[in-house]
């Protein structure tokens, strides 16, 4: 049965295998370590289909992977985009400059439609801080 990943996200949906329940009697049979493993796999990847369920374990590495990396460079471009500014204000120069926004807007509507333009508000203000 194909089931909902978020709602298996939080917590044990049974009791133990061979835990007496609270009221003393055995609420399941015990359950074998392999397919204990098999459910786990299927709640965890949201099919009971082993080759998919190996597939989607190995796509999802490479996004965490790229989560990864997104986070590191989403950190530094806010440092550096703050060092910019931190230069600029020291030397009399501007917080903003209002020309380059649009630009780096202008960039990612172009490369990623009207997310794109949301993206680089959010990279942005994680920089210079809200408007
Ligand atoms: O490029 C600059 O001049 C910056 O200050 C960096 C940055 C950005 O995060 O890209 C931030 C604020 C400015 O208004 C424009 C761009």
């Amino acid at each position: 049965m194909m089931t909902d990943v978020m709602e298996q996200s939080g917590g044990p949906t049974r009791p133990e295998a061979g835990q007496p329940a609270v009221n003393g009697r055995e609420t399941m049979a015990p359950v074998s370590p392999s397919a204990e493993n098999t459910e786990q796999a299927e709640a965890q990847t949201g099919t009971e289909e082993p080759s998919a369920a190996a597939r989607i374990v190995e796509i999802r590495e490479r996004i965490d992977e790229i989560d990864n990396a997104l986070i590191a460079l989403w950190q530094e471009r806010a440092a550096l985009s703050q060092e910019v500014g931190a230069t600029r204000m020291a030397s009399g120069g501007t917080r903003l400059v209002l020309s380059r926004e649009r630009a780096i807007l202008e960039r990612f509507r172009v490369a990623l439609g009207a997310d794109g333009t949301q993206l680089a508000l959010l990279l942005l203000r994680a920089g210079r801080g809200p408007l």
